[in-house]
């Protein structure tokens, strides 16, 4: 069970996270959802340390996460993966080395790291990339791949980690509907079948609503909606986006897989908000 206490993030005198409370079991898949520039993913970057919060808690299991430092914090980074926007694979590299990477925790020295990949670490990463049906693709270089597919190598990467928390900070932000319908299956595979909890933020409802169990809105830093998919209304909707104070940026920021969501789709006709 992963708890935050408060949490709180500030940027010199801006609050890009403010006092954000929340208990999320295990095994849930979590979406976060809210404007540009509503927190999401300085909330996800305080969870495995990659930002230090400003004030709060955050626990894990019992485990206090905020305060670890050096090696404690090496072990937690490991148990917390993450995978980015951006892939942040090694374009040089081939695949297989890419996903042996997310093994790099468990070595002590970088030095010829790759001929140090024991039979047992390649036989997991094969395994990991088969089950992303990305086997084939195990010698080539990863910038020779789709992005869709380079998104799923890094999910592969840090399957290798044998994460207990898996965070995906807008998976899907750069891809096409087919590509990012793969990869958000690929999360929730990983999720249902290894029951590892995924928090992912997205920036399209459908998606949101699609596959996960719980969705957190964030709306200046704060935590808005935190309930299942259907309690989204139309007016919680409003409020996240909100559209009161700006119609048009409301239609810009609610953008959509299918198609119902279009930026420029007239308002009354979104079935999201209905
Ligand atoms: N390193 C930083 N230094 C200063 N301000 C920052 C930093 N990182 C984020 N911010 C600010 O904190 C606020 C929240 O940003 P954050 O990236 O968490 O939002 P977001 O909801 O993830 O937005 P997006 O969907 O555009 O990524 C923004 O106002 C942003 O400008």
């Amino acid at each position: 069970m992963l708890e935050l206490r408060n949490l709180t993030k500030r940027f010199g005198p801006a609050t890009a996270v403010s006092e954000v409370t929340l208990t999320i079991p295990a095994g849930q898949m979590v979406g976060v959802i809210g404007r540009s520039g509503a927190g999401k993913s300085t909330l996800l970057r305080m969870l495995n340390r990659l930002e230090d919060p400003s004030g709060g808690g955050i626990v894990f299991n019992g485990l206090s996460v905020d305060g670890l430092k050096g090696r404690e914090l090496r072990r937690w980074r490991s148990r917390c993966a993450m995978i980015f926007q951006q892939f942040n694979l090694v374009p040089r590299l081939d695949v297989l080395t890419n996903v042996l990477l997310g093994r790099i925790a468990e070595h002590r020295t970088l030095p010829s790291l790759f001929k140090r990949f024991s039979d047992a670490e390649r036989t997991m990463a094969m395994l990991a990339l088969e089950r992303l049906d990305l086997a084939d693709k195990a010698l080539q270089r990863a910038d020779t791949l789709s992005g869709g597919q380079q998104q799923r190598v890094a999910i592969a990467r840090a399957m290798m980690q044998q994460p207990e928390l898996l965070l995906a900070d807008e998976p899907i932000a750069s891809l096409d509907p087919r590509s990012a319908a793969k990869v958000m299956d690929a999360l929730r595979a990983i999720n249902r079948e290894d029951g590892i909890t995924v928090i992912c933020n997205l920036h399209t409802l459908d998606t949101a609503r699609q596959y996960c169990d719980r969705i957190i809105a964030m709306f200046h830093g704060q935590v808005v909606f935190d309930d299942v998919p259907d309690a989204l209304t139309r007016d919680t909707v409003r409020r996240i986006y909100g559209v009161e104070d700006d119609a048009e940026g409301f239609r810009e920021e609610l953008t959509s897989n299918s198609g119902w969501l279009r930026p420029g789709a007239p308002l009354a006709h979104s079935p999201a908000l209905v």
